[in-house]
Parts: structure tokens; C-alpha cells; sequence
């Protein structure tokens, strides 16, 4: 697979670079500029959302599709994501690791449970994360389907860690996911990518990824 990596001088532009290793990076885009060196069948963005724009052009410009973690996206955003997917494969995701994607089915199926507890969330990540609250976070709620208060540390050098905690007036059930290492996100991000580079123009989460890859 030949690959574009935007965000290639990040903290997860290095992880992708070495899951990646197999694979032919042909073009990087980071705050220097552009670097070409071949035609991408595939673009990978962990960056910032000031650079989308040069992202989605160069997915159009290479009829390349998109495989997009980068967090804090406008709606503006995802629209024009959204615009592209009619074009080429996209698959978006605030967080690439499988254990968070299964946490977030659990949660959507038994949302209905958790009616009457109150329910918090508390996400940690490193000191140098830009965003907050985190995108998985974000998504989380989402799954639970209702408005629910985040807490967010920011210390040291933790990768990713989300714990979901539901309480009553007898009890409290907590739920964890850690990240050892940003390793977990760039080899979903290996899978979202070979699903990719096969995949029909749409829009897709990774949890679609997920269920393809089992079937495989
Ligand atoms: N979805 C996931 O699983 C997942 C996992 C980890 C990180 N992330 C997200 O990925 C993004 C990057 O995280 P990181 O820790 O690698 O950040 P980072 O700051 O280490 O790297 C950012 C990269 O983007 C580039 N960049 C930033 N602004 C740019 C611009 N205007 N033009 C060109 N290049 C630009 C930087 O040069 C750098 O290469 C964040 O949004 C983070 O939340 C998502
Ligand atoms: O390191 C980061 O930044 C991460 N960002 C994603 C988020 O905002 O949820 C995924 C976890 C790591």
C-alpha cells in the first residue's frame, strides 16, 4: 500500500510511521510543507483541524481515501469529510483502539439500563494534548446518548485512559479503558487503512472496520 501521512512529525505520525513499516509512505505533510515522493492510494490524518483543507484536497487530487483521527472537528468539518466520502472510502474515528469501540457498543446497547444513576466520565492524557475534553470522551456520551460531565487531566505522559463511572444511592459501577501506548491507535489505523484501499466511496466508523476485519 502506498500511503500519505499528514501529521508525519507528530507523536502518532511517528507511531504510524513504524505499524506502518511494511507499507510505502510516498507523501508527508506536516507544519514544514508537503513532501512528495509518489502517488498515495490512501491518506492517513493525525494532525490538527487547520490543515483538513490540504487533506481533502490532496484525498481528491490523488483519488486516494481517508482514513481521519485527528480530534476536535468542527461540524463544518465533518461535513466536507462527509462530502468527501461520496468521492472516496473514509473511515473517522476519534479513537482507533478496538477496546473503546467495543466500550462504545456496550454502551449504545445498554444505554436504557443506566436511566435514573448518575454517570461521569473522567479522561487522562498527556500533557502536551491540545484538545479538551477528549474526542473519545466526545464519543462516549454520544454511545450513552445523553449529556453527561467530563473531568480532564492533563499530566505527564499518559497515551489515553477514560473511566466511566454510574452511580446509585447503594452503588458504583466504574469502567475503564487504558491505553499502554499510542501503538494501539496506529494499528487501528493499519486496519482502517488495508479496509480502505478495498472498500466502496462512503462514509465509515471504525467499528465497521472492526466487524470487516473479523470476517476476514
Ligand atoms: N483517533 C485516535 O485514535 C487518536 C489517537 C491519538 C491522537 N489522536 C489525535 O491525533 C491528533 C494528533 O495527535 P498528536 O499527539 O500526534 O499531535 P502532535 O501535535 O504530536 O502532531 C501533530 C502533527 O500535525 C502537524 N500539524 C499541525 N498543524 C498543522 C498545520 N496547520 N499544517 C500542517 N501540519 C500541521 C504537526 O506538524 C504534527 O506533525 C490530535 O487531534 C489527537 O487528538 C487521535
Ligand atoms: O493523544 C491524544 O491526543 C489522543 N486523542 C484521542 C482523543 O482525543 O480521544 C484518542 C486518545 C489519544
Amino acid at each position: 500500500m502506498r500511503y500519505g501521512l499528514v501529521g508525519s512529525s507528530g507523536r502518532m505520525g511517528h507511531e504510524i510511521k513504524e505499524v506502518f513499516s511494511a507499507h510505502e509512505l510516498v507523501l508527508e505533510v506536516d507544519e514544514s510543507g508537503i513532501f512528495r515522493r509518489g502517488e498515495p492510494n490512501v491518506f492517513v490524518d493525525f494532525s490538527n483541524r487547520s490543515v483538513l483543507a490540504t487533506t481533502l484536497q490532496l484525498c481528491s487530487q490523488y483519488g486516494a481515501g481517508l482514513v481521519i483521527g485527528t480530534t476536535a472537528l468542527a461540524e463544518e468539518d465533518m461535513k466536507a469529510i462527509k462530502e468527501l466520502s461520496n468521492h472516496v472510502p473514509v473511515v473517522q474515528s476519534y479513537n482507533f483502539s478496538t477496546g473503546i469501540n467495543i466500550l462504545k457498543i456496550l454502551l449504545r446497547e445498554s444505554a436504557s439500563l443506566f436511566e435514573g444513576m448518575d454517570v461521569e466520565i473522567i479522561e487522562t492524557h498527556h500533557n502536551k494534548k491540545k484538545d479538551v475534553p477528549s474526542g473519545t470522551a466526545i464519543i462516549l456520551k454520544e454511545a450513552l446518548g445523553r449529556e453527561v460531565p467530563v473531568h480532564s487531566l492533563r499530566i505527564g505522559g499518559v497515551p489515553g485512559d477514560h473511566t466511566i463511572f454510574f452511580a446509585n444511592e447503594g452503588e458504583v459501577l466504574q469502567i475503564s479503558h487504558h491505553a499502554i501506548s499510542r501503538r494501539v491507535f496506529a494499528i487501528g489505523a493499519l486496519r482502517a487503512a488495508e479496509f480502505c484501499v478495498s472498500a466502496k466511496n462512503g462514509f465509515y466508523s471504525f467499528e465497521e472496520v472492526l466487524r470487516w476485519t473479523q470476517k476476514r
